[in-house]
């Protein structure tokens, strides 16, 4: 992947050298639109809508609006530093893409699993890996170079197989096991309910379950020869919806790798899951598709405060450089992004996710370096005001 750090010159020289626009949009609102030209209609609206009236992924943007990042002159900020330490790896930049469960069939072969472990591989910007992936979890593993990945479990109401997907994970070399809590069940997504669509049910991206030996040994025959009946078995027990706080130990216990659990905004989670043994939280409202009108970038701070000291991540907002910084200076570890990437996939497969990475980054280190904030950790609370 080009060189983040002069992205911007390499933009403007290949421009000079004639009629030389960059390959994909540098902005979200054109890869969005870029995105909604390419992907099959229903496939476009799951993955741009959200629940509800969508006012709460909405909400999620314009949180970012009401924080300014005020410059500090003379500072000495000529080179930045993007790197941060994340569980004893030292990783390139603060990003994380976070999980698309079906970033798989985003990209023109339905092999944007891989297409998005390549790019991780050569950006250096971890892969958070869905559960719900259209090739199977050693294959994408395979795909990540030496870039640490995390596998995004969504517990199924049967836990020998979440216990199995975690020994996979293991064996198959991933850095990290994210517990997504948000989506035991489904919100209300007028968008796919108009269609009547859900991707999954359609049988897509369900390679983790399908090669799976102990969901396998569920099923009267095998997916290869039923695969609607293996579907169905995968939506009836998709969800857990019984678990609660007590069954942390439960998870806790499936791996000695660093648990983080997602979907979590409210301090005193945080604190039951600090006591609970986890390692990180994953701070997020799933960008506005569950629990509509839920918080996310409000409750930052105050995640950030009660991890004392723990990691936190953030997902659900950012669309810009300037975004990644605010969201750093709130006192995230680290900054995952959701759709902008996904579009890249649907644009330009391993490219358009590069090409991506690549202006949300190239904005975040010009934002730092015109802010006078040489690295991460001189963005602190103090770097912000309030607008408006
Ligand atoms: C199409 C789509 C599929 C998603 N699938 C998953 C998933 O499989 N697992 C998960 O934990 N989160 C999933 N998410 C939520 C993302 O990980 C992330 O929280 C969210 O996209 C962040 O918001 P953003 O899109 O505004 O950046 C999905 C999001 C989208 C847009
Ligand atoms: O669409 C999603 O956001 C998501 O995470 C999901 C939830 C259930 C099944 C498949 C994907």
């Amino acid at each position: 992947m080009a060189n983040y750090a002069d992205f911007n010159l390499g933009i403007y020289f290949a421009g000079l050298e004639g009629d030389n626009p960059p390959p994909y949009p540098v902005t979200f609102a054109g890869l969005e639109a870029a995105a909604r030209e390419r992907l099959e209609h229903r496939l476009f609206d799951y993955v741009a809508g959200g629940a509800g009236d969508e006012h709460t992924q909405r909400g999620n943007v314009s949180a970012f609006e009401r924080w300014g990042i005020v410059p500090r002159m003379l500072s000495g900020a000529a080179e930045r530093d993007l790197s941060i330490e994340l569980f004893g790896h030292r990783m390139p930049t603060p990003l994380l893409m976070s999980p698309i469960g079906v970033i798989g069939i985003m990209t023109d072969d339905e092999h944007g699993d891989l297409a998005t472990a390549a790019a991780s591989a050569s950006s250096g910007v971890p892969m958070v890996a869905s559960t719900l992936m259209q090739d199977p979890m050693e294959d994408v593993a395979a795909a990540l170079g030496d870039t640490p990945g995390f596998f995004q479990l969504y517990t199924p109401n049967d836990r020998e197989v979440a216990e199995s997907f975690v020994r996979r994970a293991e064996a198959a070399g991933f850095a990290g096991i994210v517990v997504t809590l948000d989506t035991w069940t489904l919100g209300y997504r007028p968008r796919d309910l108009q269609h009547a669509t859900f991707p999954q049910l359609r049988g897509y991206c369900l390679a983790n379950y399908f090669s799976d030996p102990v969901f396998r040994s569920r099923l009267a025959v095998s997916p290869e020869e039923d695969p609607v009946a293996a579907t169905m078995h995968w939506a009836a027990t998709f969800g857990s919806p019984t678990l609660t706080w007590d069954d942390l130990a439960w998870l806790r216990g499936l791996t000695d790798l660093p648990l983080l659990l997602k979907g979590i905004c409210h301090p005193d989670d945080v604190r039951r899951a600090r006591d609970g043994g986890v390692d990180g939280i994953y701070c997020s409202n799933h960008g506005g598709r569950q629990a509509a009108t839920a918080p996310a970038l409000e409750m930052l701070p105050g995640v950030v405060d009660a991890a004392d000291g723990m990691p936190v991540v953030f997902d659900s907002g950012p669309r810009s450089g300037p975004d990644i910084v605010k969201a750093l200076a709130l006192g995230a570890t680290a900054v995952g992004i959701g759709r902008p990437y996904g579009y890249g996939a649907a644009i330009g497969g391993q490219a358009g996710i590069e090409f991506v990475l690549s202006c949300l980054l190239a904005e975040a280190d010009l934002t730092m370096g015109l802010g006078g904030y040489a690295s991460v950790a001189d963005l602190t609370r103090d770097a912000l005001v309030r607008l408006g």
